[in-house]
């Protein structure tokens, strides 16, 4: 009986920022929320700095880079601005991800063909500064195999369609075939958006699987348990799934 790899559990902090930003203020602190997730048991923390710098900032990103001791994953599109900043602050990872002003939240996986030039240049930018590169996409066979040409280290698979119809057999069955293939290329294979204690199990349980991102619903559940409750109610229900599926 073999048991599933350990899958690692990074918190993503930008809606602690939204509080903070309600009010323009200092508190509450995003930084100080990474520090209690790590000690609460995260693998990772995820800060996704936008163009528009709705929540988290770039002093965020800065003391970020010098406060967490697990692994910094810098969010943030392929743009110039935000490639510099990744060479200079070397966080653990950059998971590159689209970006509209206008969007609520992130509404899909990058677009690994038409922005394919861009990408591959980002790819190797961030490398050359010892950065690994995660691309985040759609849980879709052709951008796998697109995202594996232009040579990242990992893709992230987009989970929202899941979280919006985890009934429907055919979104996780999408999430389940893109990191079979994924994996089958030599990616690392992550997977986030929209995931929470009701519906992350079925996710943690795909062996290929390695990292997930979650935030939103943690900081949402912070606001009644507490953050580190928050954070160990998931972690327990990632490995309550994975156990359960041992194989
Ligand atoms: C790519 C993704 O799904 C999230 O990591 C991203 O940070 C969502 O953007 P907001 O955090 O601004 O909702
Ligand atoms: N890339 C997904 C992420 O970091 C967190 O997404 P969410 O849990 O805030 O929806």
């Amino acid at each position: 009986m073999t048991s599933l790899r350990y899958q690692r559990l990074y918190v993503n902090i930008d809606h602690v920022a939204t509080v903070r930003q309600a009010r323009r203020s200092a508190e509450p602190d995003p930084v100080a929320a990474a520090v209690l997730c790590e000690q609460a048991g995260a693998d990772g923390i995820t800060a996704h700095l936008r163009e528009d710098r709705r929540h988290i900032q770039d002093a965020d990103i800065h003391r970020l880079a010098t406060t967490v001791t697990t692994a910094l994953n810098l969010e943030c599109a392929a743009t110039d601005e935000m490639l510099a900043l990744a060479e200079a602050l070397r966080p653990v990872a950059v998971t590159l991800v689209p970006e509209r002003r206008e969007e609520v939240t992130t509404e899909g996986g990058l677009d690994v063909f038409r922005a394919a030039p861009q990408l591959r240049e980002s790819i190797a930018r961030l490398k050359r500064a010892g950065v690994r590169t995660s691309l985040f996409i759609d849980p879709d066979a052709a951008a796998v195999r697109a995202a594996h040409d232009l040579g990242t280290d990992a893709v992230e698979l987009h989970t929202g369609q899941y979280a919006h119809a985890p009934a429907d057999p055919r979104t996780l069955r999408a999430l389940a075939d893109a990191a079979a293939l994924a994996s089958s290329l030599g990616l690392a294979v992550h997977a986030g958006h929209g995931l929470s204690v009701q519906n992350v199990g079925p996710v943690a349980a795909i062996p290929e699987i390695e990292e997930l991102n979650i935030g939103h619903a943690i900081v949402g559940r912070a606001i009644f348990v507490g953050l580190s409750e928050a954070v160990r109610e998931i972690r327990q229900a990632m490995d309550d799934a994975r156990e359960a599926d041992r194989f």
